[in-house]
This record gives structure tokens, sequence and C-alpha cells, in this order.
């Protein structure tokens, strides 16, 4: 029985749809398939043979689980941004040159993987973070005289797939304005040039693309501009309208939607409303949960499609069914249709929930992954169309599940929420200036000018992630496999020594992943096993989730860190994962501020930090890469942010003495931003991602005053390249102008992901060119 609800019936059709879905497969098929043609254990028919099979069964799932509309095209080998790439013909001519001919489908994805990942002669193209996830997206690379030339065959191919196996999909295009604001000109651009220049070439494509989809039979094209909700100056507001005003104006095209998501549309919604375009899909969720109010001070879309993203496409925690009623009713009434959805694509959670075989019973109904979310979703459209009692049972069982999980003794641990009440200010500040401190660990270190060091991890190799592999599976004890370690440490050690650098680590052997590893040793962090999400190409991470206060039962480095200064002379470093990066690359609760769950995690490290200074540790590195990633998209919430961020980090630090100096390291470029919270957080040493930017980073840290030591990276790990030793002089040279005797040498980064033969020789430069430097300081 159908029953409609009376209060506010909806105008008009109720659909169910998602913007995009996980690419891995269950048994992350697509990584093992994509690394087994690179490693030429499989041929290109059976690469492509796998996407297929993995698309075919996406969207029977989706299918099968309800959804009124699926998409296509959000499928990726490697990456959307680097398809719309090929989709544009946006190649660099190296890439072209490395792989000239293209006449079969085995070169073209060779080609395709060159951008991707570089070749011998040609430089990939930059990887940089996608808003504010953790996931990377490969920066096209545009200049003025870029030819562009349609390559449809992609969406194409795959909107033919769906159609010949019943399903009329709706395709996903990164759409044109946030494809050229993602972009970067090349590195022979002419000053003053911006790829949003290139407009007008690109809509044209764009409009044929449009005809195409219409011809295979296409009712609708999605354009994701997710770009529209950063601060946009008037002047790329104008460009939206003229663009899609244009596109809209294509004969005998499909219906158009425009995406957007991760933050409110704001001065952006009612461009996007005005637009003679059939739809839009809103974020409603997390910080976009303002457009909600947006839309209803509109006025709604009359005559439109609206994708209402209500299922949060970014944490994991199941939905509150009721709440998420109420606002579908609200919305229900302001568009012609209106569609439930996810806020985003489900790309940024894992798979399934029901793949976690050791899941805790007590956890039962507190989580939603992508294939729950779906199921969300379409209750939710149930739940729209029919009335709640059209989903009584549905809504009952999720009203139980969040009453015991808000009644769960671990989201409420009294010693931890004492603790976090009695922080004073003094808590978070060293006890002396950087001026008094640096003397004081001069004196202790005696490390030479410009010391060398790396920034913690060595190359992960497959006998280490074996190792860990067969100790899960019992095959072999902790002793052994601890053991396995040690002697990893004690070889890590001995290379160190033997390149002759000055600040040693112990390597990172014993870690899964930097978040993952402290997560499962801490108590309120629950790990998973299968709970992959991708972070670049085929590099997945897990991340773990926060579901109550965070405390430290025991030690989690101590052990590894002394049995290692105990192997050497050189002081070794210490090596802990921060809290705004442990908050970052994790799911973090729903029902505290972020605020508040990084002082527990922050104390919880704090611990660590002494218990690490108390083993005689005299440089202990605490890790923020993600401080700059998270930093809020638009600049109104963004000093907030910092302001926790920064007190979170001096929470885990500041208890030191000052003859035990502080490194911190952050890996993502673009701090101009977050120059002044790097001045506050006020590390002895702060390693920063340079190489790629030439050392700009360091003239920008000057200029801003800083009064630390500074180690920009002058060997860009992302690559197999090995830096020449001229040119890390060159760098250093560089560095050292501007910074004088402040400059430490060091890697971009750590080189997990590196291999040994690359890393020694790299190290071997990199320690050269620091005493030639050194000799005329
Ligand atoms: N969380 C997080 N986010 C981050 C970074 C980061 O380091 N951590 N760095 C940046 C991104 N860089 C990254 C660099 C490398 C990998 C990466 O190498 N991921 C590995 C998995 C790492 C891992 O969890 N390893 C585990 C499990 C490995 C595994 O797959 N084991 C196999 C068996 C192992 C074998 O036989 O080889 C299995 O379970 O089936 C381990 O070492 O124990 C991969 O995709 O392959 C990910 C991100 C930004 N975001
Ligand atoms: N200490 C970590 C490492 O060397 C820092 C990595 S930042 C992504 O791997
Ligand atoms: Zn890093």
């Amino acid at each position: 029985m159908t029953v409609l609800n009376a209060a506010r019936p909806s105008t008009g059709r109720t659909g169910s749809t998602v913007a995009g879905y996980p690419r891995q497969g269950a048994n992350r098929e697509l990584k093992k398939a994509t690394e087994g043609y690179w490693a030429c254990r499989m041929g290109a028919a059976g690469l492509l043979d796998t996407c297929r099979q993995l698309r075919l069964s996406r969207w029977a799932e989706l299918a099968a689980a309800g959804l009124d509309e699926l998409p296509s095209n959000d499928f990726s080998l490697y990456d959307h941004v680097l398809d719309t790439s090929w989709l544009l013909g946006a190649i660099p001519e190296r890439h072209r040159a490395a792989v000239p001919d293209v006449s079969t489908a085995g070169s073209r994805l060779d080609r395709y993987f060159a951008m991707a990942r570089g070749t011998a002669s040609a430089e990939p193209l930059e990887m940089t973070k996608w808003f504010d996830t953790n996931y990377h997206y490969l920066v096209p690379e545009l200049a003025p005289d870029t030819v562009f030339d349609l390559d449809p065959t992609k969406p194409l191919t795959e909107f033919a797939e769906a159609l010949a196996a019943g399903w009329r999909t709706r395709p996903v295009i990164v759409g044109p304005i946030s494809y050229l604001l993602l972009a970067k000109p090349t590195a022979d651009a002419p000053e003053g040039f911006r790829p949003i220049d290139l407009l007008d070439k690109i809509i044209p494509l764009y409009g044929r693309l449009l005809t195409l989809l219409a011809e295979a039979g296409a009712d609708w094209v999605q354009f994701d501009e997710p770009s529209l909700v950063l601060d946009q100056p008037q002047k790329i507001l104008e460009l939206v309208g003229n663009a899609y005003r244009t596109l809209a104006a294509v004969e005998d095209r499909p219906k158009i939607i425009i995406a957007s998501y991760f933050d409110r549309l704001g001065e952006a919604l009612p461009v996007l409303a005005g637009l003679p375009v059939e739809g839009l899909a809103v974020d409603v969720t997390g910080p976009a949960a303002a457009n909600r109010d947006d839309l209803v001070r509109l006025g709604g879309l009359p005559g439109k499609r609206l994708i209402a993203g209500v299922v949060d496409g970014r944490n994991i925690w199941a939905g509150d069914l009721d709440a998420t009623l109420s606002i579908l009713e609200e919305l229900a009434g302001l568009a012609d249709q209106v569609d439930v959805g996810t806020s985003c694509s489900l790309l940024h959670v894992p798979l399934d929930v029901a793949l976690e075989r050791d899941l805790d019973p007590a956890f039962d109904g507190w989580f939603a992954f992508a294939r729950q979310k779906i199921t969300e979703v379409t209750t939710l459209r149930r739940g729209l169309v029919g009335g709640r009692p059209a989903i009584a049972a549905e809504l009952s069982r999720n009203a139980a599940h969040r009453t015991a999980r808000a009644a769960s003794p671990i989201v409420g641990v009294p010693a931890v929420r004492n603790r976090v009440a009695a922080i004073v200010d003094d808590d978070c500040r060293r006890s002396s200036g950087y001026s008094q401190r640096r003397p004081a660990q001069r004196e202790r270190l005696r490390l030479p000018e410009l010391p060398t060091t790396t920034i913690g991890s060595f190359p992960q190799t497959s006998a280490l992630r074996r190792a860990r592999a067969a100790l899960r599976r019992r095959e072999i004890s902790t002793e052994q496999y601890d053991e396995a370690m040690r002697s990893e440490i004690a070889e890590v050690v001995a290379e160190q020594e033997r390149l002759g650098l000055d600040v040693l680590v112990h390597g990172e052997p014993e870690r899964n992943d930097m978040v993952q590893y402290f997560a499962e040793q801490l108590d309120g962090f629950l790990s998973t096993q299968q709970g992959w999400v991708q972070s670049y190409g085929t590099r997945y991470v897990r991340p773990p989730i926060i579901v109550g206060d965070v405390w430290r039962p025991a030690p989690m480095t101590v052990g590894w860190a002394t049995y290692a200064q105990s192997l050497t002379d050189r002081p070794v470093k210490g090596m802990l994962t921060g809290p705004v990066t442990m908050l970052a690359w994790s799911f973090v609760r729903d029902d505290q501020p972020q605020s508040d769950t990084a002082a527990q995690v922050a104390l919880a490290l704090r611990d660590e930090v002494a218990d690490l200074e108390a083993a005689g540790i005299a440089v202990i590195q605490v890790d923020e890469p993600a401080l700059r990633e998270t930093l809020p998209l638009r600049r109104s919430g963004r000093a907030e942010y910092l302001d926790w961020a920064v007190r979170a980090f001096l929470l885990t630090t500041a208890g030191v003495d000052d003859r035990t100096q502080v490194h911190t390291h952050m890996c993502y470029a673009e701090f101009g931003d977050v120059l002044d919270a790097i001045i506050a957080m006020d590390a002895d040493v702060i390693s920063l991602e340079a190489a790629r930017s030439k050392m700009a980073i360091v003239a920008d840290l000057a200029r801003a005053g800083y009064p630390n030591e500074v180690g920009p990276g002058v060997w860009d790990i992302h690559s197999p390249r090995v830096p020449p030793t001229e040119e890390i002089i060159d760098h250093l040279r560089a560095a050292t102008a501007s910074f004088g005797g402040r400059i430490w040498v060091n890697p971009d980064c750590g080189l997990k992901t590196r291999d040994y033969p690359e890393v020694r020789e790299s190290l071997a430069n990199l320690v050269a060119a620091a005493h030639e430097v050194r000799t005329t300081l």
C-alpha cells in the first residue's frame, strides 16, 4: 500500500540515483589487473576486459539495489580528470612523443599511463589533492596554443555497454569550468596566461560530445562543477553563464544536469539556477548543508530537476533516516522532479561494511559504506514517495541503532573527557622560545651545518608486506614478525650510516600505513580489513573510523625507536603522525566538534612524545601532511579550523624539554594559505615539499618571517628519477640564500613507494650536495 505524505506532497516525479561509485571491485580487481598490466603479467585485452566486467557488475549491483537511474563514465582506469584530458585531447607533447603510435588499444593505454606515471623520457602530469579529500587527480597542463581534439570513445563506449545490458545511464563528465580551473599552465606558457582563458576553445568539444551522446541514446548528461563551491570571482560566474548557455543551445542534445559538491554554492547557486539547463545536483550535507536554506530562499528550481545530495558521500556513518526524510520533504516541493541522491561520488568511501568479517556486532547498524548508502538512497526514496509508514521498519531500526550508538560506553569515556576539559593554554606552548631552544639543541645534537635527514619511511618492500600478511594469517608468530622488522630496521640504520646521513630514521617498516598503524593501537579508533578507498591510481588506503573517545592504552613506537637508537651513535628521529592528519585520513565521528576529537588524539600523542623523550630520543617528528588539505574550501571557515588544528599540534608537541628537537613535515604544496599557521606551530624544524616548485616556498617562508629551521625537499620522491647532485646543489644554494644556516637537507616526503636502487643513489647525491654546499656557506 502506498501512503502519500499528506503534509508535504511531492509535486512531481521522484527518483533515486548516485553521483558515482567505487571503481576498484570488492577484491581490488582493478588494482591487481592494472599493476599486472604494468608488470607485463597481463595484456591490454585482459586489462580492458577486467574493466568491462567491473563496470557491468557495478551497474548490475546498483540496478538490483533499486536505483532508478545509474551513472556511467564515473569508472576510471586511473583518474577521472586524466580521463577528461584524454577526452579533450589535452595530451602534452612529451607524452605523445613517449608513445607516438596509438593505433592499438595497448598503445593507447600506454600513452594514458605515460601521462599518469611518466616514462624514462617523460615526467608524468603533476598529481594533487581533489578538493579537501584524500583522493589525488592528475593536473591538466594547458597553454595558449594547446590544440584540443575530442576523443569521446570512453563515455560513448561505457554508455553503449550499459545500454546493451539494459540500462540507459547518465554519463558523468567533469564540466568545462572545473576542468579548466583544476588545470595549470605548462612550464613555458606566457606569464599571465590562465587555463580558463581557453574556455571558448573547449566549449565546442563539449557541445559535440552532447550531440554524440544524444545520438547514442542518452537522455541526461551530468557535468560536474565542484570548483563552483570555492570562492569564485564574479568573472568566473559570468563565464559559467556563457559556457552553459552555449551548451544549452546545442540542438537535439540530452538534458543537462550540473553537479556540485563538498561545500555550499553560495553566490554560484542563483547563477546555476538561472541557466537554461534542466537540472542541478546539489550537496546538502556537512559544510554544504547551507545549500538547503539557500535553495528555499531562492524559491527552488521551478521546472527543473533537483538531485538532492542528502546521503553523505564523504563519511561512513549510517545516516539519520528520519531527519534526512524531513530534509527531503522540505526540498520535495522545490523542483519539478526531486531525486534522492548522494552528496558526491561514493568513490571516497569503502565498498561494503559486510566485507568486514571481524566487526564486533556491537557496531551493527552504525556504519554505511557505499553499498549501504545505496540502500539509504532507495529507502529514502520510498519514504519520500510513500510517506513514513512505507519505511516504518527501516526508520525504527535506524533509530534503535542510533540510540544504541549514543549510549555506547566507548563514545563517552569520563577519563578522556576530564582530561580534555583540563587542557590549559600553557599545555599548548613550548616553555621557551625558539631562540633559547636552538642553542640547547645544537649543544646536545652536535650536528654539522645543513644537516641531512630523510622524512621517515624507507621502501615498503613486498617482503615486508608479505610478512605482515603472513602474521595476519598466523603463518608466522608475533616474535617472528618482530624479528623480521628488527632486522629491516638494522639494515635501514646501517644503510643510512653508510650513506653518511646525520639524523637517522628507523624506516617505518612495521607500518602498513602512517595513519592506520596508530589507529590500530589507539582506543576509540576502529580499523577495517577491506575498507579500501582509492588515494591515487592503483594506490589505496583503509581510513580508520573514529568511533569513540580516543586514548592510548600503551606506548606505540617507543620500542622500535629505541631499538633503532641502540644501533647507532647518530640521533634517530622518533616518528609520529600528527592529530590533524589522524583526523583528516580517518572517518571522523559526527557527534561532536572535530576540535574535541582532535584534542583527544593530541593528548594520546602527547603521551607518546613524552615516552619517546624519556627513552632518550632527542629528535621527534610529528607529521602533518594533511594540515593544508583539510583547510575549509571556503575562506569563511578557515580561521576556526586553523585555530584548533594548530592548537592540537602544539598540544601534541609542546610538552617537551628545550633540548628535545621537534620536527614536523608537510608534503603538499600551496602552503601560501597556511604560512601563519606554520609559524604558530613553532616546530624547531619543518620539512616541506619544495622540489617541484623549485624552492619557492623557502622564499615565501622567509618573507613571512619564519624564525625556525626549514628542510625544503630537494628531491621529488613522487617520481623514480634520481636527482643529480648538481641539481640538489642548486636547490640548496637557492634555499640558503634566503635562510642561511637554518636549512636542512632532505627529500620531499617518505620513501615508502620507491625502490632501493634509486633511493641509494638519490640519497648519496643528496649527501654529496650537502657536503659541497657546506664548504661554501
Ligand atoms: N592514509 C594515508 N593517506 C595518504 C598517504 C598515506 O601515506 N596514508 N599518503 C598520500 C597518498 N599516498 C599513498 C602512498 C602509498 C599508498 C599505498 O602504497 N597503498 C598500498 C596499501 C598500503 C597498505 O595498507 N599496506 C598493507 C596491506 C597491503 C596489502 O595489500 N596486502 C595484501 C597482501 C600483501 C602482499 O602479499 O604483498 C593483501 O592484504 O591482500 C600492509 O603493508 O600491510 C596499496 O594500495 O597497495 C597509499 C597512499 C596522501 N594520503
Ligand atoms: N613519515 C612519513 C613517511 O616518511 C611521512 C609521510 S607524509 C605523507 O612516509
Ligand atoms: Zn610527506
